[in-house]
């Protein structure tokens, strides 16, 4: 299988670089500025789990090649509108897409282009790149989970399966991925809220009880909304997040934080501002996510 990684960042290029380390055929789309990077450096991973460095296959938008088996896309979500523009050289009729990012409101868009080619997927996992470029792992959780949006076992989903097993990380084929991907998304929607909103790694956030009992009713408010317009989650799905954010490791940061740490664009419009969204449209209260969404856009605003 012929995989196309869009996007050579934190997480494309840890899990990319994974699946060159087992010699699967992979492709990195890049834009002009990371494919000089990486042509100097090579791919470079640095890891708890072992690291790595190889040569990658690159190629940029406009580039004349043949289309990709799948497409995996790991871009931030304010980079979708172009990156969907970019890949749709490279896809055929049986290309499957395969998209990583944190949220839900990405799966439209390309459902819109692609139709039933759009597969589910989501990582857990922290990663970013450093001044030169190199992939830096800082806790060892590197779970890839994929699937049949229907939870069907398709022989492209088991082609799929194929191209990822013996890599060195975890991808999961699972057969309820949509409530998997609503499931991150309350995770990562909690998580960064109350870590951007704290300024603080994980564990401050879940053991000083003012901020604990904040983070209680950011769960609570998103599961509402969740509900509200019929998501497939799980009842007590606040407790169950509250619960894993108590086992993380207590340094543990959302990228959103790192990334406003790095004074760079932010996706909160894309996770809590849509949430924000529709709970207004169903009438639901939400002040803890209105408040970790406005602190974040006004740092953005800040910035530029
Ligand atoms: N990092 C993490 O720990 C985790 C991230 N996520 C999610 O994964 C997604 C990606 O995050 P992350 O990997 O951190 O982001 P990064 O910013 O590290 O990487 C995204 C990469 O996409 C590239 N890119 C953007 N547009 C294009 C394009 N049109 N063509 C080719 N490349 C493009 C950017 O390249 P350029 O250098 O050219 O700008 C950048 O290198 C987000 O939705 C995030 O929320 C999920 C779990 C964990
Ligand atoms: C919380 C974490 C690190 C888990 O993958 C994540 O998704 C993010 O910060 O974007």
């Amino acid at each position: 299988m012929n995989i196309l990684i869009a996007g050579a960042g934190g997480i494309g290029g840890y899990f990319g670089g994974r699946l060159m380390e087992k010699g699967q055929e992979v492709t990195f789309l890049v834009r002009d500025k990371r494919k000089h990077q990486l042509e100097k450096t090579g791919l470079v991973i640095e890891s708890p789990h072992g690291n790595y460095t190889g040569k990658p296959s690159l190629i940029t938008k406009n580039e004349p090649t043949q289309p990709f088996d799948a497409i995996v896309i790991t871009t931030k979500a304010y980079h979708l509108e172009e990156v969907i523009k970019d890949i749709q050289p490279f896809a055929d009729e049986s290309t499957l897409i395969l998209p990583l990012l944190n949220g839900i409101a990405h799966m439209d868009p390309l459902i819109e282009t692609f139709g039933d080619n759009v597969i589910g997927g989501l990582c857990f996992i922290e990663t970013t790149l450093n001044e030169e470029g190199h992939v830096i792992q800082t806790s060892p959780i590197h779970d890839l989970v994929y699937g049949e949006r229907d939870g069907s076992q398709s022989e492209r989903i088991s082609a799929l399966k194929d191209a990822f097993e013996g890599a060195n990380a975890n991808f999961t084929l699972s057969e309820k991925i949509m409530q998997d991907m609503w499931h991150k998304y309350s995770f990562i929607t909690a998580m960064s809220g109350i870590t951007t909103l704290m300024r603080s790694p994980v564990g401050p956030t879940v053991h000083i009880p003012a901020a604990k009992h904040t983070l209680e009713r950011l769960l609570n408010e998103i599961s509402a909304v969740m509900k509200a317009i019929d998501a497939p989650i799980a009842d007590g799905l606040p407790e169950m997040q509250m619960a894993k954010m108590q086992e993380m490791k207590e340094e543990m940061k959302s990228s959103m934080l790192r990334d406003m740490e790095k004074g760079l664009e932010t996706e909160t419009s894309h996770l809590q501002g849509w949430l924000l969204e529709k709970g207004a449209e169903k009438g639901i209260d939400t002040p803890i996510l209105e408040a970790a969404f406005a602190h974040v856009k006004i740092y953005e605003s800040l910035q530029s």
